[in-house]
C-alpha cells in the first residue's frame, strides 16, 4: 500500500485562486491590503520563506513592504522597524521572520495585536486559549486545514502531535481540542517517554519535533494520516521528521517538501485578508 498525498502545494493555488477574488473584492471598497515582512540577517532559509511570502501575496493583488535588517541589527533597532510598521497605514498586517536571535518574545509583544498576520502575539494565542476570534497561528491551522480539504476526518480522532515549540505544537494542540475539531490530543515530544507506544494509537499524526526521520514506519497505525512539518537541512537538503517507509503503513502522508510549508503560506494570506476584510467593516 502506498499513502495518499496531502497535497499542500496544489492546496495553496487552490486558496491563492479563493482570495484573489476576495483582494479584488476589497480593491473595490479602496482597500489594497498590504504585508510588511521584518527579516534579521541572511540565513538562506528565511530569505527564501520571506521571499515566498512576497511572490505569492504578488500573485494575489497583495502590496508587499519589506524591510531587511543586518545580523548585526540590535533589539532598538529592530523594535524601530515595528514600530515604523505599527503606524504605517498601506501596512495592513506584518510579521517578524523567526528566528532573529533577539528577545523575540519583546519583539512579538511590541507588534500591534490588529496588524499580527502571524496570530503570535501573546493577546492572539491568549485569544486562542479563550476561544475567542482572532488571527490563527498560520502553520497548525494550515495542517488542519490540509487535513479538511484532502476529507480526513478530524472529529473524533485520536491525534498525536509530536513537538511542543510555539509555532507548530502548542497551538495546535489547543486548535484541533475545540469544539469545531473535536479531536483527543496527546501532545509529545523530544522527552516523551516510549514515544511509539503512543503514536502507535493515532488516527492522525503531527510530527513537528525537527529530528529527522523520529516518525517511522513500525510505530504508525495502518491507515493514519502522518502530516510530516519537520525542517531539518541533511547534506543541504529539507528533510522531515517522518522517514520514508511511512508511506508504506499510512493512509494519507504530507510531504516534506510540499506538503505543511505551502499551507503556513496559504493561511498566512488568509489571515492578512481577513484583517484588511475586519478594517474594512469597521
Ligand atoms: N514569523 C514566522 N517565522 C517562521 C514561521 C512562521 O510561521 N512565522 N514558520 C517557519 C518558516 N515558514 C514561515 O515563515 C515557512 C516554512 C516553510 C515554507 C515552505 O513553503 N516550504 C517549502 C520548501 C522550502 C524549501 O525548499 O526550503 C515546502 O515545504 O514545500 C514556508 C514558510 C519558521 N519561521
Amino acid at each position: 500500500m502506498t499513502a495518499q498525498t496531502l497535497d499542500g502545494a496544489a492546496t495553496l493555488r487552490t486558496i491563492k485562486a479563493e482570495l484573489a477574488q476576495r483582494v479584488a473584492a476589497l480593491k473595490e471598497q479602496g482597500i489594497t491590503p498590504g504585508l510588511g515582512t521584518v527579516l534579521v540577517g541572511d540565513d538562506p532559509g528565511s530569505q527564501w520563506y520571506v521571499g515566498a511570502k512576497h511572490k505569492d501575496c504578488a500573485e494575489i493583488g497583495i502590496t508587499s513592504i519589506r524591510r531587511d535588517l543586518p545580523a548585526t541589527a540590535t533589539q532598538a533597532e529592530v523594535e524601530a522597524v515595528i514600530d515604523e510598521l505599527n503606524a504605517d497605514e498601506g501596512c495592513t498586517g506584518f510579521l517578524v521572520q523567526q528566528p532573529t536571535g533577539l528577545d523575540e518574545f519583546a519583539l512579538l509583544s511590541r507588534v500591534d495585536p490588529d496588524k499580527d498576520v502571524d496570530g503570535l502575539h501573546p493577546t492572539n494565542l491568549g485569544k486562542l486559549v479563550l476561544g475567542e476570534s482572532g488571527p490563527l497561528p498560520c502553520t497548525p491551522v494550515g495542517a488542519i486545514e490540509l487535513l479538511r480539504r484532502h476529507g480526513v476526518q478530524i472529529a473524533g480522532a485520536e491525534v498525536v502531535v509530536v513537538g511542543r515549540g510555539l509555532t507548530v505544537g502548542r497551538p495546535l494542540g489547543l486548535l484541533l481540542t475545540r469544539r469545531s475539531e473535536n479531536a483527543t490530543v496527546t501532545l509529545c515530544h523530544t522527552g516523551t517517554v516510549d514515544l511509539a507506544a503512543h503514536v502507535r494509537h493515532a488516527d492522525i499524526v503531527v510530527a513537528a519535533a525537527g529530528v529527522p526521520g523520529i516518525i517511522t514506519a513500525d510505530m504508525v497505525k495502518p491507515g493514519a494520516a502522518v502530516l510530516d512539518v519537520g525542517v531539518s537541512r541533511v547534506d543541504g537538503k529539507v528533510t522531515g521528521d517522518v522517514h520514508p517507509d511511512v508511506w508504506d503503513v499510512a493512509g494519507w502522508v504530507s510531504p516534506n517538501p510540499k506538503g505543511v510549508g505551502p499551507m503556513t503560506r496559504a493561511m498566512l494570506l488568509s489571515n492578512i485578508v481577513e484583517i484588511a476584510e475586519k478594517s474594512a467593516r469597521s
